[in-house]
This record gives structure tokens, C-alpha cells and sequence, in this order.
């Protein structure tokens, strides 16, 4: 287990021990991040695939060719396996496997896809990135399964201080390399405008709605020096996967409503959030962390020395085929009752908890309405239905209801890919939701193959998508 503070090096050791091993997989918390370790092992001279929910994609080395990667016994190299942590492959033997984020074990919804993993991932060295508050927990599941442990602790690499004074809120005071942290799409755009009003420097934007794509050209357009992007205004989406050239990071609050009420920051993300300060390779300076109110100062200044209590529970969630199971004994009762029902009565230790299931159950709701087979009810709740957003679930149905038919299904029966996409407000999060769309077509793409395979014209319009994003996130001085 690598486990120490952001930016201390853990993903980096673990990726050198797969690079030169001779089977290996990486699994990845973001898609994202499953591309960038990808594209760097192969720009290495590592062969290495990718596997995601919407996208497989072969090593670009040629088997045959006198130039393929050879190890230094002069052996040919088999390809490595970037993936993300839902798609880890559970029964191939790996020498070694690295699972990134373990803490993410403790998430509402995801948390079961570490724990899959951990519990599951066939190799012969695995290696776990992520923060020591994981470690308890893990050496308790792994009394189950008789693995040893070895467990290294790394410093960060940077010095991270916290200020010990406020900014002013009139945003006089910010500088380059500064990094605002909001808690809502609404007050990023707010900030950044005023930020570009009040000062010379102009603001890159990124939040959890936006596509992976374009948080990454925002990303770079910040961390590019001969940009005028020397301000970025985030969510706490920059918590993982990004590497960004940020001097400090200020919070507009240590505070985050969750759609009913507004929670405290806890110890970890405040730490995990901070941290983003002063990313070694990228600025070589100390990260700082500040905030515009002096009592949200002195939150940030007791929780960043705070050790984090352990992390008690790890996510599970329910197997499909158990389900499946299960439903052909309730032949009367609807899918989604008989995932309730299971949910209700499970049983398991107090080292696990199980997954929010009430996404899927609202997914479950619509896509009842569909004359579909128990196997293809139970994929689609598994499918990247975006059930919130009116827009994308519409048009999500439209997919469910050529999966029901058997009818292939190109891109235009369901969306109007000739419209023009502007670059209002309204423009801007259409087109974030018409993105969702893509993804759930090409994830759909890989189940359905015959159904969904108008592939070209969707990755085309995928393409088109991310420019009007990016158009529309440059125009946000106008949103507000
Ligand atoms: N020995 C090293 N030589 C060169 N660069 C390094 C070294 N160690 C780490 N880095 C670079 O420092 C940055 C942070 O490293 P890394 O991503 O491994 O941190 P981490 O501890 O996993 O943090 P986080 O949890 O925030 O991802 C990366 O850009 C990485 O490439």
C-alpha cells in the first residue's frame, strides 16, 4: 500500500513498479485518468490498452514489427491494461495491479467498484494508492483473504503552508496560479466574472458536470504560461485526476450543500482539496492554501495537521446475476421491487455498507415502462443513465426503446445533430447534457454492438459537442 498526503509521489512509484512488469493492469477513479496513464505508457515505450466504459482502444505498436517494444531480456512486451475501476478484469492473471484512490472504498456510490477490486483483482502484487486512513480497514478485509501487507508512507513532495491571513473578498488580491474553490456551478461562473472584472487575469473553469474532455482543455489552457488563462475558478471536481500548475488554492467556503442541506467540509476533502497546492513537476514552488473569510481560515487552518479518523466501512453493492436470481422467484413483482426488497433484507458484516441504490432505483422506474428481458433490464442499470437531467433521460429512453425492439439505432433517430449549438447559458448546459447522451450511446455501443453502431457519426458529433462546450465555457463573462 502507497499511502501519504496528495502529491507525494504514490501513483508515481506504483506506476514504475507496472511499467516493468510483465502483466499488469492500472485501475483508474476517472476515465480520464485512464487515458492519460494509457497514452503516457505508450508514449514510454510500454505497450498498453485501454479499457473504459465507452471506449477500448489497442496499443498502437505493431506485434510484427521489427520496432515493437522489447523488455531489457529482449523479450516482445505483452500490452498493459489501463482501465477504470468498474471495468477491472477480475479473472485474468496480472503480475501486477495498481488500484488508484483506495480511499474512494468509502463512497455512497461508487465505493463497491474498490471494494470489488481489492477483494477480487487477480495478481500477484497489487498495489493500493491512497490516503492512510485506508489502511486499518484494508488489513482487516485482507485477514479474509490471507494476503500480506507491506505498507509505505511517503511525505509530499512540495511544502504546503496555510496563510495566515484571509484575502480580500473584493478579489484585489488574487494573483496568478491562484485556484478558487466553489461548491456550485452557479457561483463558479459568478466568481470568474467577477474575478475578470475586477482584475487583468482571465479564468478557466471546471466543475463535475463538464465533460472529462473539456476539463482537461480547460486544465490546459490554465497550466499553459503563454495563456491569459492565469486564474482557475473549480469545484472540488479538481480533487482527482488533474495535474494543474496551482500556487494556492483559495476556498469561497468550507461548506457544500448536497441538494437538501448544506454539510461541513470533512478533514479529508479539505486536505485532499488544499493539496492541489503547488503540484511537484508542474510549479516547483511551496502550494498555499487561504480563504476569503478569516473563520473559514481558521477551519482550514485546524483541519490541514489533522489526521483523518479511519475509514470504517467499505461499498458493496448487489451482484446482477443474484438478482437475476432472485427475480425469476418473484415473477410477479416488478425488477425494481425485487432490488429494494434485496436491498432491505441483505445481510453483511460491519465492515461493509451497501451502495446508494436510489439512482438506480429511479432509473429502474423508467425504464420498466419498456418491454425489456430481465438481462437487459438489469445491464441498463448499470448503464451512465444521467436520470437528473430531463434532456439526457429523454433521450436516454429513446436508446432503451430500441434496445426493446431490437432496432438499430443511429444518432439522429434521437438526437437533431444538425442544430446549432450556441454558446449562451442554456446553450452551454444542453450541450453538456446532449454529451452524457454520447457516452451512454457509446457505452450502449459496446453491449449492443448491432443496435448501436452508427459509431463514426457519434464520435464526430462527440467531437462537435466539446467545441461548443469550450466555446460556451470562453463566453461565461456573459452568463451572468
Ligand atoms: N520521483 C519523481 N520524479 C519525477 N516526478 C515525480 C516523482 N514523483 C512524483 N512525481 C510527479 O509528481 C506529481 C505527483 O505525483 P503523484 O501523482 O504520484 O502523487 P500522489 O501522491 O499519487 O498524489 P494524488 O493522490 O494527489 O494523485 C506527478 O506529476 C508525478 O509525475
Amino acid at each position: 500500500m502507497h499511502v501519504g498526503p496528495t502529491n507525494s509521489g504514490k501513483t508515481y512509484n506504483a506506476l514504475k513498479r507496472l511499467e516493468a512488469a510483465k502483466t499488469g493492469i492500472y485501475c483508474s477513479p476517472l476515465r480520464l485518468l485512464a487515458h492519460e496513464i494509457y497514452s503516457r505508457m505508450n508514449n514510454n515505450n510500454r505497450p498498453c490498452e485501454l479499457i473504459t466504459g465507452e471506449d477500448r482502444r489497442t496499443s498502437p505498436f505493431d506485434f510484427n514489427s521489427p520496432d515493437y517494444p522489447t523488455n531489457n531480456m529482449n523479450e516482445k512486451q505483452l500490452p498493459i491494461i489501463s482501465s477504470t475501476i468498474e471495468m477491472a478484469n477480475l479473472s485474468k492473471f496480472f503480475e501486477v495491479a495498481v488500484i488508484d484512490e483506495i480511499q474512494m472504498m468509502q463512497d455512497p456510490q461508487r465505493g463497491w467498484a474498490w471494494t470489488t477490486a481489492l477483494l477480487g483483482i487477480n495478481a500477484a502484487e497489487v498495489h493500493l494508492c491512497g490516503e492512510e486512513t485506508t489502511v486499518p480497514l484494508v488489513k482487516k478485509l485482507l485477514e479474509f483473504t490471507g494476503d500480506e501487507i507491506q505498507v509505505i508512507k511517503y511525505e509530499r513532495l512540495n511544502k504546503l503552508i496555510v496563510s495566515d491571513k484571509s484575502v480580500s473578498k473584493d478579489y484585489t488580491d488574487i494573483k496568478k496560479g491562484d485556484c478558487i474553490i466553489c461548491f456550485s456551478r452557479k457561483e463558479i461562473f459568478n466568481v470568474a466574472a467577477k474575478i475578470e472584472k475586477k482584475t487583468k487575469f482571465k479564468c478557466a473553469v471546471i466543475y463535475g458536470s463538464l465533460p472529462p474532455e473539456n476539463r482537461s482543455l480547460q486544465a490546459d489552457l490554465f497550466n499553459d504560461p503563454n495563456s491569459d488563462y492565469k486564474v482557475l475558478v473549480a469545484s472540488d471536481a479538481i480533487g482527482m485526476g488533474l495535474n494543474l500548475r496551482i500556487n494556492r488554492v483559495i476556498f469561497q467556503n468550507v461548506a457544500k450543500f448536497d441538494g437538501t442541506k448544506e454539510n461541513n467540509l470533512t478533514i479529508s476533502q479539505i486536505k485532499q482539496i488544499g493539496g492541489r497546492a503547488g503540484r511537484y513537476s508542474l510549479t516547483n514552488d511551496e502550494g498555499e492554501v487561504t480563504a476569503f473569510n478569516r473563520d473559514h481560515l481558521s477551519v482550514i487552518a485546524k483541519s490541514m495537521p489533522t489526521t483523518p479518523e479511519p475509514i470504517k466501512k467499505a461499498g458493496i453493492f448487489f451482484d446482477k446475476n443474484v438478482i437475476e436470481r432472485f427475480s425469476y422467484q418473484f415473477p410477479e413483482n416488478r425488477i425494481s421491487e425485487v432490488i429494494t426488497a434485496f436491498s432491505d433484507c441483505a445481510v453483511y458484516s460491519n465492515l461493509f455498507f451497501m451502495c446508494n441504490s436510489s439512482g438506480i432505483s429511479l432509473v429502474a422506474e423508467e425504464i420498466s415502462k419498456y418491454p425489456l428481458t430481465v438481462k437487459q433490464f438489469l445491464l441498463l442499470l448499470n448503464a451512465p443513465i444521467s436520470y437528473r437531467n430531463p434532456v439526457a433521460l429523454n433521450i436516454a429512453l429513446k436508446f432503451v426503446d430500441h434496445i426493446s425492439q431490437g432496432k438499430e439505432c443511429n444518432i439522429s433517430n434521437c438526437i437533431d445533430i444538425n442544430a446549432n449549438l450556441s454558446n449562451t447559458k442554456a446553450g452551454l448546459q444542453y450541450s453538456e447534457a446532449l454529451h452524457r447522451s454520447v457516452l451512454l450511446y457509446l457505452w450502449l455501443s459496446y453491449h449492443y454492438p448491432t443496435i448501436f453502431c452508427d459509431i463514426e457519426a457519434v464520435n464526430e458529433y462527440k467531437l462537435k459537442l466539446e467545441s461548443a462546450i469550450q466555446k460556451g465555457l470562453l463566453n461565461h463573462a456573459s452568463f451572468v
